[in-house]
Order: structure tokens, then C-alpha cells, then sequence
């Protein structure tokens, strides 16, 4: 494929969709922050701390300067944590002031204000920059590993949609294309919460039914907020919405899952944190979630007793108990 694509985030999920788009023939571009690092990956052809195994394609380079990604290309792959999102963005801004198109694989909100990230984009560049998010159901580890794996990447602008869909689309690697660019945001950026949670749940040994209860139940909260936010319902029985959730609540390879599954054992939240070594989105997410579901009036139990383990140093099993003591009700 002749087409150029940079990849902005150097962790482990950036490495893997680089090294994808450059599988698929693209010529690409893997930046990231720490000139170190990138200067081991140039020597390595591997991302040894990050994503250790898969040898970079020839048609991969990395930098750390975004001056040199502005001169690339101005078709950009965000994949810093959501923490470094907008900082990352008005950097570039100062390089690439035009023309951009933007899409992202960050899952989380805006650390400022707990904005939806295609609002940092749109107040960034402008409403008609081409914005598109890739989501759903991909642990890095097993997508870099050629597992088969399927995403979506929505965007209001099918055009854009399509030719990200074109760039990373393999035998392996199934890319469907969405709309409700707000749902598939919300669906990505929560289920993370509820992973946190769902681990929390098995840490503290409560078992299968409670972790299928905690995803059923977590899933509503989920919705409710979405649809509140703007998102289609639809979206969220889809790959970003119930795939990602299913796949980050019930497997170890999520970093969110573990750092739960440390809570319930009853480890330190600073100790959880230093072990896994890489970002816990879902942390942020909590309070941006708890926070937002208040400003809206919607009704977010699960989320709201994860806030308060994570930000107001409630007991886990106290956490359990407030939950399965709220007054019965009709399912809905
Ligand atoms: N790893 C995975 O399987 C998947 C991750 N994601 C999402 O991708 C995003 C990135 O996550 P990972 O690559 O997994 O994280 P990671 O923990 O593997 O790597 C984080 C990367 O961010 C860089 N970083 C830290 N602070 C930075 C800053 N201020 N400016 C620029 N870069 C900075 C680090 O140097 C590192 O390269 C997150 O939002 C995550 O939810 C989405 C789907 C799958
Ligand atoms: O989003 C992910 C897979 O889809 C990765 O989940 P964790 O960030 O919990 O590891």
C-alpha cells in the first residue's frame, strides 16, 4: 500500500498498530517522547520494554521529534495514554498546523476537564479536521503476535473512516467501520472502570456470578451514559462497547483487570501501580466517569463505589457491600 502513516506513543499499543500499517506496505513513522527510548528502538528494530518480540518491518522509523513527523506525513495515529493526549496534540499543532487528519487508539478522557477526546481534537484544529478512533476488543500483545483480532474505528466522516480501515486491515486483524464516533469513546473509555472493578470482584474471591453480574450490570451503567452523552445504544452491544468490556473484565492480560485484582487481594494501590509498570487508564476514568455520570444525573452504582476504593479510601468488600445492599428493583 503506498500510503504514509505516523504513529504518535511509543508504548505498547502505538508499537503495534505501527508495526501493522507497516505489515500492510504503508511507510511508516513511530514517534515518541522519550529520545532514549526511541533511540533504543532504532538501534533494537524491537520495543524491548514495551512490546518485546516482534522485529520492525524495514518500512518502520522511529523519532522523537515531531517536527520530523509534521514533515512526514499529515495522516496521524494517536496512541499516547489519555493523560498526554491534548499536550501531545497542541505540540504538534505548532508543527502541523494544516490539513491534519487525526484519528486515535487512546481510551480514555481529556485530563483537564473530563472532555470526550474528539472535543480536544475539535478545539484543537477545527469541527471538520477528519477525526476517527480506533477501538474494541485488542490486547496489543496478541495482535502484535498475529492473533486474529477485530476492532472498529468510527468516525463521522466515512471516507477517513475507510481509509484507516484500508491501512491496518489484515487477514488478522478485521477492521469495521462505525459512525457514533461518541459511543464507541465512551464504550472504550469506561469499560476500563468496570474492569477495575470486575477484578477488585475476583481479588476478593467472589466468584463467576458476581464477576457475569458486575459485566451485565456495568454494561447498563455504560449505556445509560452513553446515550446520554449522544452515543446509540446499538454501538454499545458492538466490539467497542460489550467486546472490550467482556475481554478486559475477564482476562489477565489487562492492566486494569490486575491492578482490581491487587486491590481485592488487599494490596497497596501505589505498590498495584509500580508492579504493572505501564498505564491504568481506567484510574483516571474512574473519577472523570463518577464525575461525569453526576454532572448528567445518571445513575452509575458500579462506578461510583470504584471512584470511592480508588479516591476516598473505601474498603473493597465494603465497596461489595454497599453495592448488593441497594433497594430491589426492576431490571432495566
Ligand atoms: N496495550 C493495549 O493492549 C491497548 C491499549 N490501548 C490504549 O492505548 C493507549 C496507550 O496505551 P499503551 O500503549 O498500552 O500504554 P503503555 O503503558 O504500553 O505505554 C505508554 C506509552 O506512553 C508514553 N508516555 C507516557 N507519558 C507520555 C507523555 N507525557 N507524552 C507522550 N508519551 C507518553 C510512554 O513513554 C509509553 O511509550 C491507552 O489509552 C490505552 O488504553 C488501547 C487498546 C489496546
Ligand atoms: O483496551 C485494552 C484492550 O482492548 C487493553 O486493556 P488494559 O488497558 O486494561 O490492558
Amino acid at each position: 500500500m503506498n500510503k504514509k502513516i505516523a504513529v504518535l506513543g511509543a508504548g505498547s499499543w502505538g508499537t503495534t498498530l505501527a508495526i501493522l500499517a507497516a505489515r500492510n506496505g504503508c511507510r511508516t513513522l513511530l514517534w515518541g517522547h522519550n529520545r532514549e527510548h526511541m533511540a533504543s528502538l532504532a538501534q533494537d528494530r524491537e520495543n524491548k520494554r514495551y512490546l518485546p518480540g516482534p522485529v520492525f518491518p524495514e518500512n518502520l522509523s522511529v523519532t522523537s521529534d515531531l517536527a520530523e513527523v509534521a514533515g512526514f506525513c499529515n495522516l496521524i495515529l494517536v496512541s499516547v495514554p489519555s493523560h498526554a493526549f491534548k499536550d501531545t496534540l497542541l505540540k504538534l499543532k505548532a508543527y502541523l498546523p494544516d490539513g491534519i487528519q487525526i484519528a486515535w487508539a487512546t481510551k480514555g478522557f481529556n485530563s483537564d476537564n473530563g472532555s470526550l477526546l474528539h472535543k480536544v481534537v475539535a478545539d484543537i484544529f477545527s469541527e471538520q479536521t477528519p477525526a476517527a478512533l480506533l477501538s474494541g476488543p485488542s490486547f496489543a500483545a496478541e495482535v502484535a503476535a498475529d492473533l486474529p483480532t477485530a476492532i472498529t474505528i468510527a468516525s463521522p466522516q466515512p471516507d477517513f473512516a475507510a481509509l484507516l480501515a484500508d491501512i491496518l486491515h489484515s487477514e488478522r486483524f478485521r477492521t469495521y467501520t462505525n459512525s457514533d464516533l461518541i459511543g464507541v469513546e465512551v464504550g472504550g473509555a469506561v469499560k476500563n472502570v468496570m474492569a477495575i472493578a470486575a477484578g477488585i470482584a475476583d481479588g476478593l474471591g467472589l466468584g463467576a456470578n458476581t464477576r457475569a453480574a458486575l459485566i451485565t450490570r456495568g454494561l447498563n451503567e455504560i449505556i445509560r451514559l452513553g446515550v446520554k452523552l449522544g452515543g446509540k445504544q446499538e454501538t454499545f452491544m458492538g466490539l467497542a462497547g460489550l467486546g472490550d468490556l467482556i475481554l478486559t473484565c475477564t482476562d489477565n492480560q489487562s492492566r486494569n483487570r490486575r491492578f482490581g485484582l491487587a486491590l481485592g487481594q488487599g494490596k497497596d494501590r501505589a505498590e498495584a501501580i509500580q508492579e504493572i509498570g505501564q498505564e491504568i487508564e481506567g484510574i483516571s476514568a474512574a473519577k472523570e466517569t463518577f464525575l461525569l455520570a453526576k454532572k448528567h444525573g445518571v445513575d452509575m452504582p458500579i462506578t461510583e463505589q470504584t471512584y470511592k476504593v480508588l479516591y476516598e479510601g473505601l474498603a473493597p468488600l465494603e465497596a461489595v457491600q454497599n453495592l448488593l445492599a441497594r433497594e430491589q428493583k426492576a431490571e432495566s
